[in-house]
């Protein structure tokens, strides 16, 4: 293994695989803190996914370390920590104190944060991030249900999770080379900073800033920052990137969509479903609250729609409507009493032959996957960027595309499957 990584949420782990097996390089993902039991075999890249985003600081820390000292014991030798390219993040959050930890873990005397992902819109100029032409704080994420995001300013959200100083290396550095990125990470190092946001506008900024990290123990950033890696560990092993293949062989079996994202692309991709004649059903909170919708109705729903078609369930509802929900029930309470229910919905589609799922949320992939057992994951084709196709090889056998609630055009939930070959029942 060359690369290890640790992402913060499961929609961010296969994001960021796709991005090192485009460069080259063999990943794999794994489900959760790893054990002794997974077997890395020969790939290149592991890239661990865990749910760490939202839950208290302190356990993020625990279980982000514990899964860094597995990678590298294995050998990793360099390691990056994938967060979201929007930063969600809270003041009390998590991407200051598991940036500090895994710098403790690893000894690396300084290391960047670069969320950017030029591919998706998200850019960094003078430490502000941008989503497409918008100021975080402008954009969608201001209202994300839980990691609302309304300070666009990456230093100072940084320097409110962090002991240690937070620096900038600025756009016009990163225009002149990797050279002088690597100066201006030294004289940072020298004026005290310990944690380095770079401001990256395209991906040859990515290309140039990745250069810069080699030998550079810790990374952490969005998956754009994993562009320009593999390149160091061609140039001093020159590792053989496999073949890629356009389409990727799925289970024979029914499939299916399930949307727990309330994000602005999401709920763009439903209404283009709905447009083009698909059968959709609203989990309906309120309900699912009261007992008067379960788990098993949604499910039953989605057996007895006719088997032509993937049926899309949703629970992805509008910043006015989500903040009334949230006033009355508490942000997280549901927000995990959705994910408990379309987890249980999943659960239910699997066992009823359900073998293909798009799922679009990062907490809600998070809650599902643990549901459906599924331990390690392939990564297949892309879909759009940052999305691709994944087969689960380890637990039950399913395709999955767990797509980040931000991501993907409209009519992603229409085209994702013609990237699908289906196996027959009996093959
Ligand atoms: N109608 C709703 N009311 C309250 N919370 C919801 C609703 N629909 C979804 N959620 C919650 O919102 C959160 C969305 O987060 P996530 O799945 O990570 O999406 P994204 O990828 O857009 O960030 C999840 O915890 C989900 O359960
Ligand atoms: O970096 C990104 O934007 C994504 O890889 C990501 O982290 C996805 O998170 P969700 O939006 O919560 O799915």
């Amino acid at each position: 293994m060359l690369i290890g990584a640790v992402a913060d949420d499961i929609t961010g782990a296969t994001d960021l695989c796709l991005m090192l097996s485009r460069e080259g390089m063999r990943t794999i993902q794994v489900i959760g803190v790893p054990t002794g039991e997974v077997a890395f075999s020969d790939a290149d890249a592991v890239v661990v996914a865990l749910k760490s985003r939202t839950i208290p600081a302190a356990e993020a820390v625990e279980m982000s370390c514990a899964s860094a000292r597995v990678l590298l014991a294995a050998g990793a030798e360099q390691l990056i920590f994938k967060y979201c390219s929007t930063f969600d993040s809270t003041d009390a959050g998590n991407i200051g104190p598991v940036a500090e930890a895994l710098q403790d873990l690893t000894g690396a005397p300084v290391t960047i944060a670069c969320p950017s992902f030029p591919a998706a819109g998200r850019t960094v100029y003078k430490g502000h991030l941008f989503v497409g032409d918008r100021l975080l704080s402008e954009s969608p994420l201001k209202d994300h249900p839980l990691t609302p995001m309304r300070d666009p300013d990456l230093v100072r959200v940084l320097q409110r999770q962090c002991r240690r100083p937070v620096g900038l290396v600025q756009a016009e550095t990163v225009a002149k080379g990797s050279n002088a990125v690597k100066a201006a990470f030294a004289e940072q190092y020298a004026a005290g900073r310990r944690i380095l946001i770079v401001d990256t506008l395209s991906d040859a900024d990515l290309r140039t800033i990745g250069k810069a990290c080699a030998g550079m123990k810790l990374v952490t950033g969005g998956s754009g920052v994993a562009m320009g890696l593999p390149e160091n560990f061609r140039q001093s092993r020159g590792f053989v990137p496999p073949p890629r293949k356009a389409r990727m062989a799925a289970p024979a079996g029914r499939a299916a969509i399930l949307a727990g994202s309330c994000s602005a692309a999401t709920r763009g991709q439903i209404e283009a479903a709905k447009a083009a004649g698909r059968r959709v059903l609203r989990l309906d909170i309120a309900a699912v609250a009261d007992g008067r919708q379960t788990g098993a109705d949604l499910a039953q729903w989605a057996i007895n729609t006719p088997a032509d078609l993937p049926p899309l369930i949703y629970s992805s509802a509008g910043p006015d409507e989500l903040a009334g929900i949230q006033a009355q029930m508490g942000r997280h309470e549901s927000g995990a009493l959705v994910e408990r229910t379309l987890a249980d919905v999943a659960r239910r589609l699997a066992d009823a032959g359900f073998s293909r799922f798009l799922i679009a949320g990062g907490e809600t992939s998070g809650a599902i996957v643990e549901a459906l057992g599924v331990k390690v994951l392939l990564i297949g084709p892309e879909i759009d960027p940052g999305v691709p196709w994944t087969r689960s090889i380890s637990g039950p056998d399913l395709a999955l595309a767990l797509k980040s609630g931000n991501f993907g055009a409209p009519d992603f939930f229409l085209k994702a499957w013609d990237l699908l070959e289906l196996e027959t029942a009996d093959a």
